[in-house]
């Protein structure tokens, strides 16, 4: 695994469009190399800002939207179509504007699923589907994702994966986390080693309560205490970050800034 690369933008404004941007170029040259590509996408507002402006920019139409897998770093479970999952904002913000293909698109179970209100079931049910999709090159459980994506919380946690909590104990590639300190409180996850098996890891952050968070995860913490600090690509780790985000970065990171 190389060293994360860190790129600081502007403002979050910035950040999301440059995130944007370079989403479309990632994708269109998996594409024409490999045919289809395969994207995990994140909650949060950044992330969500992000999927705004890849909607917004023109050059998205050089993305073969029905050649592109769709999965989750982690749901909450709750009912679909309630505003508060990473599912629905991804559809607004995005999924309704394009043309992908619905049997490529793999949101996480609800809790008006086949599983009911069970997110150990539903954890169950969406590892079944990432193993399904693990081809015998991608040497595990879950397919080598193209991007995976993160947004980053002030208390280091990513996807739902908070800090000293069980789930970063476990090895499946996906589990259910219950008393999530953030609610709602029942969530469903990839774990780190699902994580980890991205050719990307892209870590988003935004504003001035990340810059700890930040700082901690490229410092070589533990990842039980800071997971953002494990999650890194098979290929490549980036942290696309604004000014605010980076402003405790840690002496001799190298970074890249935009104006
Ligand atoms: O599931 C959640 O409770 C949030 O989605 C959370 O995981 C979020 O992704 C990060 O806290 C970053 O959030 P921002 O991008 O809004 O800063």
């Amino acid at each position: 695994m190389s060293p994360p690369a860190v790129l600081v933008h502007r403002d979050q404004d910035l950040l999301a469009k440059a995130a944007a941007a370079r989403l479309v170029t990632r994708i269109v040259d998996v594409q024409a190399a490999r045919g289809s590509a395969s994207i995990v996408l994140t909650g949060g507002g950044v992330g969500t800002a992000v999927l705004a402006e890849l909607a917004a920019t023109g050059a998205r139409d050089a993305i073969d939207w029905r050649k592109l897998d769709i999965w989750w770093g982690d749901e909450r479970f709750l009912p679909s179509g309630d505003a508060e999952r990473n599912e629905t904002g991804a559809r607004a913000a995005l999924l309704d504007h394009v043309g992908v293909d619905p049997a490529r698109l793999h949101p996480m179970p609800s809790t008006d699923g086949p599983d009911g209100a069970d997110p150990e079931a539903a954890a169950h049910r969406y590892a079944a589907a990432l193993r399904a999709a693990s081809r015998p090159e991608d040497h595990g459980p879950v397919p080598s994702f193209d991007i995976l994506m993160l947004g980053v919380g002030p208390d280091a946690h990513v996807a739902s994966l908070f800090p000293e909590m069980p789930a970063l104990y476990d090895e499946r590639p996906v589990v259910a986390v219950r008393g999530a300190p953030k609610p709602p409180p029942t969530r469903i996850s990839l774990t780190l080693p699902s994580i980890r098996a991205a050719r990307e890891v892209w870590l988003l952050a935004a504003g001035e309560s990340k810059s700890t968070a930040v700082r901690l995860g490229l410092s070589g913490a533990g990842p039980v205490q800071v997971p953002v600090a494990g999650a890194r690509g098979r290929q490549r780790t980036l942290f696309l970050l604004d000014r605010a985000a980076a402003a405790q970065l840690p002496p001799g990171i190298e970074r890249i800034a935009s104006p």
